[in-house]
């Protein structure tokens, strides 16, 4: 056990300033504020691995040890802790042995909604917003030349810190070794990654899909593009489609992403009823079915076939305006629904609302908040301001009998809460 990770147990009482100074003191001597008690194992068993089968960093040591009897001084304390983790790099989704971040470890210890899982959401937002800015093509940060220098200075660093100091010159060859291992394995990630049609859309529109009783599945590997259960989020977002209309007489929604059909079928028994309703649908064996359920030929349905992404441009020239957008696709990422907000803003009338399925970081309560934040973040970036309204999602027994039933690979929804959104211009 290190000094480090020893102060973040917080066993002595009370919780003083000295703490503060002594985890200033130890960041300062060059400990990583993401040193985890992994690689503090391996160092004292003489292990030399770059992979370790988990990190329980500071961070986690904290939240694990915050106590509900802390005075507001203790607590003031341990925050500085946190936020002085953070500033030297911590980890807000690192995962521990029990397969936890920190944010887990204080949910399951009671301290959702405390000021520490504040902190370290905002952390997360902070994190991810960066993150963004980092991978953002336009960003420039140094010159090609000014880059392959450092990469070239980084480079001698590295293989000077990691160059073993006895050994001959077979052993230099293990530092590209390692790397050509390394890259090994990010392409057979990348390929993984590719084939998987819930990750990829190219894959998802080529692979054949199977309507079952209550789920829309992929034919070979049963990856659930859809389910029943999510009956009860598609009424509340049918029904945000209707809440701001500005004529009754001339109500034109738009549902992007037709899968089982559910919202679109609420929209149609909706009072009052659209006078326009289109939908978006990308995927051959989708559009078949909806063909074979006679959607093509409802009076007041407009069937635009095809990615969004190529449909939904046309309609800007053609004075085509929305009461009410909603969007659910399957295997597309955040960035798509980015690249959607710049049509929006040109396609919503101006009193419009915007709705979609909220499954954003819906695997841990604490990615759900942080990306509740994060979309928030860019819908106000476009002048949308947005409120979201907490629903209990079904039980996770009947949630887990569905998966079972339809035999689903893999369930897409664990966290104990909705965030159902909706966005009106401020
Ligand atoms: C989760 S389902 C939608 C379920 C729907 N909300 C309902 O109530 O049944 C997602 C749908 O989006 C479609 N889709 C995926 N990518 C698309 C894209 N780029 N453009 C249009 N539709 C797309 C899929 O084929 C699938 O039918």
């Amino acid at each position: 056990m290190s000094e480090l990770h020893e102060l973040c147990y917080l066993k002595t009482r009370p919780i003083t300033k000295d703490y503060l100074s002594k985890l200033q003191e130890y960041l300062k001597a060059g400990i990583p504020a993401t040193y985890t008690l992994e690689e503090v194992y391996n160092y004292e068993h003489n292990i030399e691995t770059d992979d370790l089968p988990s990190t329980t960093t500071p961070l986690h040591l904290i939240c694990e040890s915050v106590s509900h009897d802390f005075t507001s001084e203790e607590e003031e304390v341990v925050l500085s802790l946190i936020e002085e983790l953070f500033l030297n790099g911590a980890g807000w989704c690192l995962i521990n042995d029990k397969d936890e971040t920190p944010g887990c470890v204080l949910l399951r210890r009671g301290f959702r909604d405390s000021k520490y899982w504040n902190a370290i959401v905002e952390a997360g937002v902070r994190a991810e917003l960066l993150l963004r800015k980092l991978q953002d093509p336009n960003v420039e940060f140094l010159s090609d030349d000014e880059a392959d220098q450092l990469q070239e200075n980084t480079e001698q660093i590295e293989f000077s810190e990691t160059k073993p100091q006895t050994e001959n010159a077979k052993t230099e060859e293990i530092p590209e070794l390692v790397d050509e291992e390394k890259e090994a394995k990010i392409e057979a990630i990348k390929k993984e990654l590719h084939d998987d049609p819930s990750n990829t859309t190219s894959t998802y529109l080529n692979t054949k899909l199977e309507y079952k009783d209550g789920a829309l599945v992929t034919e070979e590997r049963g990856d659930g593009v859809m389910m029943q259960w999510e009956d009860i989020l598609m009424e509340a977002g049918c029904n945000s489609l209707f809440s701001s209309i500005e004529d009754p007489k001339e109500i034109v929604v738009l549902n992007i992403g037709f899968g089982m059909g559910i919202i679109d079928t609420m929209i149609q028994k909706h009072t009052p009823s659209p006078t326009k309703h289109y939908i978006s649908e990308a995927h051959p064996d989708v559009l078949a079915k909806m063909e074979k359920d006679g959607w093509m030929k409802k009076e007041n349905v407009v069937v635009l076939k095809g990615r969004w992404q190529d449909t939904l441009p046309e309609l800007l020239g053609q004075g085509v305006f929305f009461d009410g957008v909603y969007f659910d696709t399957y295997s597309e990422h955040y960035e798509d629904m980015l690249e959607l907000f710049d049509l929006l803003v040109g396609l919503l009338k101006p009193q419009g609302t915007f709705s979609f399925f909220n499954g954003l970081g819906a695997d841990r309560l604490v990615c759900y908040d942080v990306y509740k934040s994060v979309v928030e973040t860019d819908l106000a970036n476009y002048g949308l301001g947005t409120k979201f309204r907490e629903i209990e999602p079904p039980s996770t027994t009947k949630m887990e009998s569905e998966w079972k039933e339809n035999n689903i690979r893999r369930a897409y929804w664990k966290c104990p809460v909705y965030y159902h959104p909706e966005a009106r211009f401020m």
